[in-house]
C-alpha cells in the first residue's frame, strides 16, 4: 500500500496509529479494544517463550484462574480497590435475565487467587508458592486509548509468589525486574531505567514497587514498562494467608506480584519506528530476512527465483527466520517499501548481476546500508548483520534517550525542562505531599508531571543539596516527567 500520510516528528499520534495498522493491529468496533494480528502476536510469543523459560528456571509454575471475580472478594480490601473501582467491568446479565449478583471481570488477579493461596498454604513445607498465569485482563479506562499502550483489554503475565521470609521476597522482586530489563534491552532494543516507585505512584496494596521505565522522546513522556511489587504481608493479612512455621507458630507469608504486558510492543514501535514505518529488532522479528527477486526482462528469471529459494532455505537451516517474496503481481520497488513498512530488519535482493557474481545484495532496515555479500559466506554474514542491527538499534535508542535527560536543581529549571519534553532528573526530599504538590502545579491539558522512578543507580548527592520543589534537604535523585 501507500506510505505513511504523516511524519513521526510532525504528528506522532497519527504516525503511531498508522504504523500500527501495518499489520500489527486492526481497530475494533468497541473503543479501546484492538485485534492483535499475527505480525504483533508473533512478537508477543517470542517474548513469552523467553520469559516463560526464565521463570521456569526459578521454579515458577504456570496455572490458570477464572476470568470472573465475585464482588465480595474484589472489594475485600478498601484502599486496594477504591482508586481502581471505576475501571472494573461487570457482567450483569446472561441472555435476557439479570444475574442475581453481578460478576466482575478480572482487572488483575490478587483477589481471585489469594483466597486459594490461603487454602493451599498451611505449613512451611507449602512454601514458597510461585504461580504465574498468562492471560488477558480488562480495565475499563476512559483516558484516551492507544494501541498496545492503553487498551481496555490486554494480554499480560501476572506472577504471584509467597515466601516464608521477606529476604526471599526482596530477592525475587529484583530477579524478575532484571528479566523485564532483559525483555526491553536485549529483545526490544529499548533502554530502560530500573528504579523504585514513590509512595504516591506505587501499587497501593503493596509494600514497595520496583519498575523499569522507558521514555518516548517524541512526546517527552515516560512509560512504565513493567512492574515487580513486594506486597509485604498486606494481602496475607487481608486474605489470612498464614501457616505454621518450623517453630510451630502461626506466621503470615511475604508476597510478590509482577507483570509485563502487550504494552511492551507499543513502546518498541514508538521507540524504533521511522517515516518508512516499523523497524523490528531482529530478536523479536517473526521475519528477520526477506529475500526479493529482481528479475530483468530477458535475464534468467528462473535462475533468480531458484537463487532466492535456495537463499531462504540456507538461512532457515541456520535458524534464521527468512521468507522470500516471489509474488509476480508486485514490483520489486513495491515489495521494498511494503517490507520496510512492516519493519523487516534485513532485505536481500537478488538480480541478474548478483546471479552472475554468485552474491546477494543486503539492505539494512535500521540504517539503509547496502552490502554485497558472496553466497558461500551468506549465513555467517547475515547472522553477523542481524546482531549488528540489534545492537545498533539499542545504541541509537539509548543515545536518543540520554539526549532527553536533563538534570535540574530548581523549580524554574524543572518547568523549563518539562516544557522542552525532557526526562527530568531532580533531587527530591521524597515527601508524598511534595509530589502531590508538583502534580497540582503542573496540571495541564497534556497531563501533570509525576515521579517515574528513583533509579537504583543513584548519582552522587552532595551534602546540602536541596529538593527542587520544596527546598527541603534532598534525599534522592528521582526521574520526573509526564507519562502515559
Ligand atoms: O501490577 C501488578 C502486577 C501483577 C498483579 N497485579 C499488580 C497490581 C495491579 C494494580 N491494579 C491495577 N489496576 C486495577 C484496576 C482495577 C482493579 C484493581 C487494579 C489493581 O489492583
Amino acid at each position: 500500500g501507500l506510505g505513511l500520510s504523516v511524519k513521526k516528528d510532525e504528528n506522532f499520534g497519527e504516525w503511531y496509529s498508522e504504523v500500527c495498522k501495518h499489520e500489527m493491529i486492526e481497530y475494533y468496533d468497541i473503543s479501546g479494544c484492538y485485534i492483535l494480528r499475527p505480525w504483533s502476536m508473533a512478537i508477543w510469543e517470542i517474548m513469552q517463550s523467553f520469559f516463560d523459560a526464565e521463570i521456569k528456571k526459578m521454579k515458577v509454575k504456570n496455572c490458570y484462574f477464572p476470568l470472573f471475580v465475585s464482588p465480595g472478594v474484589l472489594e475485600k480490601e478498601k484502599d486496594h480497590i477504591e482508586g481502581f473501582a471505576p475501571e472494573v467491568a461487570w457482567v450483569t446479565k446472561s441472555g435476557k435475565s439479570d444475574l442475581e449478583v453481578p460478576i466482575a471481570i478480572r482487572p488483575t488477579s490478587e483477589t481471585v487467587m489469594y483466597p486459594y493461596y490461603s487454602k493451599w498454604i498451611r505449613g512451611h513445607r507449602d512454601l514458597p508458592l510461585k504461580l504465574n498465569q498468562w492471560c488477558n485482563v480488562v480495565r475499563w479506562e476512559f483516558s484516551n486509548p492507544t494501541p498496545f499502550i492503553r487498551s481496555r483489554e490486554f494480554l499480560w503475565q501476572e506472577g504471584h509468589t509467597a515466601f516464608a521470609t521477606k529476604e526471599e521476597a526482596d530477592e525475587e522482586v529484583l530477579q524478575i525486574l532484571e528479566l523485564y530489563r532483559r525483555i526491553y534491552e536485549e529483545y526490544l532494543a529499548v533502554p530502560v531505567v530500573k528504579g523504585m516507585k514513590s509512595e504516591n505512584e506505587k501499587f497501593a496494596g503493596g509494600l514497595y514497587t520496583t519498575s523499569v521505565e522507558a521514555f518516548i522522546p517524541n512526546t517527552g513522556r515516560g512509560v512504565q514498562g513493567a512492574t515487580s511489587h513486594c506486597l509485604g504481608q498486606n494481602f496475607a493479612k487481608m486474605f489470612e494467608i498464614n501457616y505454621e512455621n518450623e517453630k510451630g507458630e502461626t506466621a503470615m507469608v511475604w508476597q510478590n506480584s509482577w507483570a509485563y504486558s502487550t504494552r511492551t510492543i507499543g513502546v518498541m514501535i514508538m521507540t524504533h519506528g521511522d517515516d518508512k514505518g516499523l523497524i523490528l529488532p531482529p530478536k523479536v522479528a517473526s521475519v528477520q530476512v526477506v529475500v526479493i527477486p529482481v528479475p530483468y526482462k530477458d535475464a534468467n528469471t528462473q535462475g533468480i527465483f531458484d537463487a532466492c529459494t535456495a537463499t531462504v532455505s540456507a538461512l532457515i537451516d541456520a535458524g534464521i527466520r527468512a521468507e522470500d517474496d516471489l509474488r509476480d503481481n508486485y514490483s520489486p520497488g513495491w515489495k521494498y517499501s511494503n517490507w520496510e513498512m512492516k519493519g523487516v530488519p534485513l532485505r536481500i535482493e537478488i538480480g541478474p548481476r548478483d546471479l552472475e557474481n554468485n552474491q546477494v545484495r543486503t539492505v539494512r532496515r535500521d540504517n539503509g546500508v547496502k552490502e554485497d555479500i558472496p553466497r558461500d559466506s551468506l549465513v555467517e554474514h547475515v547472522k553477523a548483520l542481524l546482531e549488528k542491527i540489534q545492537e545498533n538499534m539499542y545504541e541509537v535508542a539509548k543515545q536518543k534517550r540520554e539526549a532527553c535527560v536533563e538534570e535540574v536543581k530548581t523549580w524554574d529549571e524543572f518547568i523549563e525542562a518539562l516544557n522542552k519534553k525532557k526526562l527530568i532528573l531532580a533531587p527530591w526530599c521524597d515527601e508524598e505531599e511534595v509530589e502531590r504538590d508538583v502534580k497540582a502545579r503542573t496540571k495541564g491539558e497534556t497531563g501533570a508531571a509525576k515521579t517515574l522512578c528513583s533509579p537504583f543507580d543513584q548519582p552522587e548527592l552532595p551534602e546540602g543539596t536541596l529538593c527542587f520543589a520544596s527546598g527541603k534537604p534532598a534525599k534522592k535523585w528521582t526521574y520526573w516527567g509526564r507519562s502515559y
